[in-house]
């Protein structure tokens, strides 16, 4: 069913078409505290690959924290993360990036007096294999990996539909525009697991559906997981396979957003308020 306050966002395939593989991403009794501050608490639940899987909560039920764990910028104090299959307890940033998970940020992570084009490009940082002095001096293999990388970053642009910006500063362009940019940067790493965090947060309702439809083409188009933090339910209800609820940093509720609508505890700390 697509949220009439949404217009009928969803051109790709419906959550409940889509087929989904094996386990991709397994959380397994994570605990994180900051000081005093129970921030997650004994928190499971696993992403399967294809899925749209969206986390919710109310204000500072734990969801950031829990991105944060899994993309190593949160060393939690209990629990294992596993990616397909291989278990890790510490594993920092750029490793988590390397096996594969991409992430957005709630507040923007763009350098604003860059391009759209070289913006997206510090998204292929990873995949550079050439040594720093060629880069610099853009000969031989440098100069063809360059090439390489610029015509995907292209495609992302291409697919985007950000085209008409691409020599445009990012801090020119209007707020919507610049969280497609961070979509595409994040893109740009080739995942194969995206972390979005509130893709929507201060958008209107134009760029809602926008957006909406660049995660289900790029799930659909690259088969690329999601794990999304949203505050918006209609989106949420709207795209996810599957939704995990978590109020003051346990996890209350998990399964389709159907169940999750039902579950009177959901109903109780979450869906009830507002927010
Ligand atoms: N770096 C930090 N230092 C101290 N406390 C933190 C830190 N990060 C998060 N917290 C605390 O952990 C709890 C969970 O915060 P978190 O940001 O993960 O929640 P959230 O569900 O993402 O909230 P929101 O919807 O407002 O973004 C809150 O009590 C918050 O104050």
């Amino acid at each position: 069913m697509r949220d009439p306050a949404l217009g009928g966002i969803a051109t790709s395939t419906p959550a409940s078409e889509r087929v989904l593989g094996d386990v991709i991403l397994d959380v397994r009794n994570i605990s994180l505290a900051f000081g005093g501050v129970k921030a997650l608490t004994d928190i499971s639940f696993d992403v399967r690959e294809h899925e749209i899987r969206a986390i919710i909560g109310p204000n500072g039920a734990g969801k950031s924290s829990m991105l944060n764990c899994i993309n190593g910028v949160y060393q939690p104090q209990q629990g294992t993360i596993a990616f397909r299959g291989r278990s890790f307890k510490h594993m920092k940033s750029r490793q988590v990036a390397e096996m594969g998970v991409a992430r957005t940020f709630q507040n923007l992570a763009l350098f604003k007096g860059m391009s759209v084009l070289d913006n997206i490009m510090t998204g292929r940082n990873l995949r550079i294999k050439t040594n720093l002095l060629l880069q610099a001096l853009r000969i031989g293999p440098a100069e063809r990996e360059e090439i390489r990388h610029r015509e995907y970053v292209e495609r992302i642009i291409d697919f985007l539909e950000i085209q008409a910006w691409r020599k445009v500063p990012v801090g020119q362009l209007p707020y919507g525009l610049q969280k497609r940019v961070d979509l595409g940067r994040a893109l740009a790493m080739e995942p194969q697991v995206l972390l979005l965090d509130e893709p929507m947060a201060g958008m209107n309702l134009e760029e809602k559906q926008d957006m909406c439809r660049f995660i289900l083409d790029v799930n659909d188009e690259f088969g690329t997981t999601v794990v999304l933090i949203e505050h918006d339910m209609g989106v949420v209800m709207d795209i996810s396979d599957r939704v995990v609820v978590l109020d003051y940093g346990k996890k209350i509720g998990d399964g389709t957003p159907g169940e999750v609508r039902a579950n009177p505890e959901v109903i109780r700390a979450y869906l009830g308020t507002s927010h």
